[in-house]
């Protein structure tokens, strides 16, 4: 049984189409990565996950059970961090954990909660004096509650440092070793790659593609990138590499020096010498797998679009 099936979903706010007929699954234990730029429909996709948001069209089932329907046990047994959710100014660390094991019906311990996320010291404090960063580990340690069997982190790393972001995804990786299914939303590709079996890219309310990074990093690595520095810039040299039936972009990454990156599925002697025959001279080159950003790009750009 996967963990999160989305089948047929489409949710518009007035005019706006949010969500086009969207399906994808999400197997139990797998960590997925949900990737968009802003305005894809993360968000409204993790809030009609929660029923926070109902549906215009379509099935959504977490955990088996139909997400309108059954949202009640559903919440019990997940962990949510959600977007742009504020921590009570008043209340201590401790007291928002004892406020989540409340609601969710689950006994657990905040110290070791907050160990985890590396908060123990402050929890006695406070939270209105809590920098953004420390705001966030204290929500991952709220949606830690309970050892729930699924995780819907919605942009778990807004706010934190570079150190904070890692111990996220060490966080990530041990739940999903203690058995839990994890599906976080990001728009930072590179976020996703150490942790994530899969990820799904969502543009414009549609899933443009889901894979492994890997497969991902292969399916635009048609697109190795060869980047050859000339002598000079020359529109119709770009051109003439641009209609090469191979060559799926062809931009100009430098003026000094003139560098061409072209994404190539074949032949790169092809690209020189289409460069050779426009008169052009190819000083140096050479080539590289696609960037998880030109992947990302390549995804949900208007130009780059598949
Ligand atoms: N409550 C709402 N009312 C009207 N439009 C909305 C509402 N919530 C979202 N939208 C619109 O739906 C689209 C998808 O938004 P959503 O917040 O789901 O995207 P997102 O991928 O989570 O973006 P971000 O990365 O910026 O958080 C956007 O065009 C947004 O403006």
């Amino acid at each position: 049984m996967p963990a999160i099936t989305v089948d047929g979903l489409t949710k518009t706010y007035g005019q706006t189409l949010a969500l086009d007929d969207l399906s994808f699954e999400v197997e139990e234990g797998e960590v997925f990565g949900f990737l968009g730029p802003n305005g894809a429909g993360k968000s409204t996709t993790i809030n009609v996950l929660l029923d926070f948001v109902r549906p215009t069209a379509g099935r959504v089932e977490v955990l088996g059970l139909d997400a309108q329907t059954h949202s009640r046990e559903i919440r019990s047994r997940t962990g949510v961090l959600p977007e742009g959710y504020r921590t009570y100014e008043r209340l201590t660390a401790r007291q928002h954990l004892e406020f989540a094991m409340d609601s969710k019906g689950v006994d657990d311990d905040p110290q070791r909660l907050l160990e985890r996320v590396d908060l123990a010291d402050a929890i006695d404090k406070k939270a209105g004096g809590y920098s953004k960063g420390m705001a966030q580990r204290l929500m991952l340690a709220m949606a830690l509650v309970g050892e729930p069997e699924l995780l819907i982190l919605d942009e778990p790393s807004t706010g934190l440092d570079p150190n904070g972001a890692r111990e996220m995804r060490e966080i990530v990786r041990q739940e999903s070793e203690r058995g839990a299914t994890v599906f976080f939303s990001s728009h930072i590709m590179e976020q996703v790659e150490a942790v994530c079996d899969r990820v799904g890219i969502l543009r414009e309310g549609e899933m443009v593609a889901v894979d492994s990074v890997a497969g991902l990093r292969e399916s635009v690595s048609d697109g190795t990138v060869l980047r050859v520095t000339v002598d000079r810039l020359d529109d119709d040299a770009i051109e003439a590499v641009r209609s090469l039936p191979d060559v799926s972009e062809a931009t100009v990454e430098s003026e000094a020096p003139p560098t061409l990156a072209v994404r190539v599925d074949g032949s790169k002697t092809d690209v020189l010498s289409a460069l050779e025959n426009q008169g052009l001279e190819v000083r140096d080159f050479s080539t590289s797998e696609a960037s998880l950003e030109e992947v990302f790009q390549s995804y949900t750009t208007e130009v780059g679009a598949r």
